[in-house]
């Protein structure tokens, strides 16, 4: 049985009003390109167990801000903390051990086109683990599983599956290592609403049966509503606010206003 297919169990949303454990915690941010500043002072922390939803206007960095914390984008100033490790100050081998315990779902899914979605699956395994082929072999059979793919999509190209199937299978390649904490780019986007609501389930059974912490930059509001604990809001080159679903209902920003209580947000209630 496919883990989507499964009920979905109530979450355990994570209290706000208790200072949860922050695996994540960003700093004075301030990123740009040029002379166009993108982010600027911006702090932002992540409680541990807590699925995070990051929500923006189109271009206002939330791409920027991910991968920035993953170190793919250089920032001006600010630091940045991880499983408690300031990473400006890790060790190599530190750094090495963070990239372990984490796992990134890029937008478009960004599998090697040309291996198949087992050998994408033991990409990250070969780059950290030292492993015979036979244990790689199970252990992908085990990620398929996980995120609800056939055992026949193992050997299949990303071309031959449907842009469901890719999102699957990147997510199975995110959880290669078992991370603690996953961070997801708009992983619902490009799919039909049957489509995203399987995802969303899955994430959020995900969430809560392996414990893990998942930061999601997403546009997809029935997302945010189900499955996430707290929601930040990117604007004006920072965190503009930053709560439960409840607290952004009753935000008097305009823009999240907007988004929020705006006619669409309205239409699907
Ligand atoms: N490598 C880069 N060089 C120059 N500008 C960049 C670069 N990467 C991003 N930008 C700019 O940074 C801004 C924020 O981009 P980003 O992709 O983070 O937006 P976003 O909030 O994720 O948008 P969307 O919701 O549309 O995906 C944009 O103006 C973009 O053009």
């Amino acid at each position: 049985m496919a883990v989507s297919d499964i009920d979905q169990p109530e979450r355990k949303l994570t209290p706000v009003t208790e200072h949860s454990e922050n695996i994540l915690s960003v700093r004075d941010i301030t990123v740009g390109f040029g002379s166009k500043i993108i982010l600027q002072d911006l702090d932002l922390d992540v409680h541990r167990g807590e699925v995070l939803g990051f929500v923006g206007g189109s271009g206002t960095g939330k791409s920027v801000l991910m991968r920035t914390i993953l170190g793919l984008t250089p920032r001006r100033a600010g630091r940045i903390s991880v499983f408690g490790h300031d990473l400006s100050s890790a060790s190599d081998k530190t750094r090495r051990m963070i990239e372990r315990r984490w796992g990134v779902l890029f937008q478009q899914g960004a599998l090697f086109s040309s291996l198949t979605v087992k050998q994408n699956i033991q990409v990250p395994m070969r780059e950290h683990l030292k492993l015979s082929q036979r244990l790689m072999d199970e252990l992908a059979t085990l990620k398929l599983e996980l995120v609800g793919l056939p055992q026949d999509a193992a050997d299949k190209l990303p071309s031959e599956l449907s842009g469901g199937m890719v999102k699957r299978a990147s997510l199975a390649r995110a959880l290669a290592l078992d991370p603690d904490l996953v961070f997801l780019d708009e992983p619902t986007s490009g799919l039909d609403p049957i489509g995203a609501a399987a995802f969303d389930s899955l994430i959020g059974n995900l969430s809560s049966t392996l414990d893990l912490t998942v930061y999601m930059v997403t546009h997809d509001l029935d997302s945010l509503h189900s499955i996430c604990d707290r929601i930040a809001v990117l604007g004006q080159k920072r965190v503009l606010a930053i709560g439960p679903m409840e607290d952004m209902m009753k935000n008097d920003d305009p823009w999240i206003k907007s988004y929020f209580r705006g006619a669409r947000a309205l239409r699907r209630t």
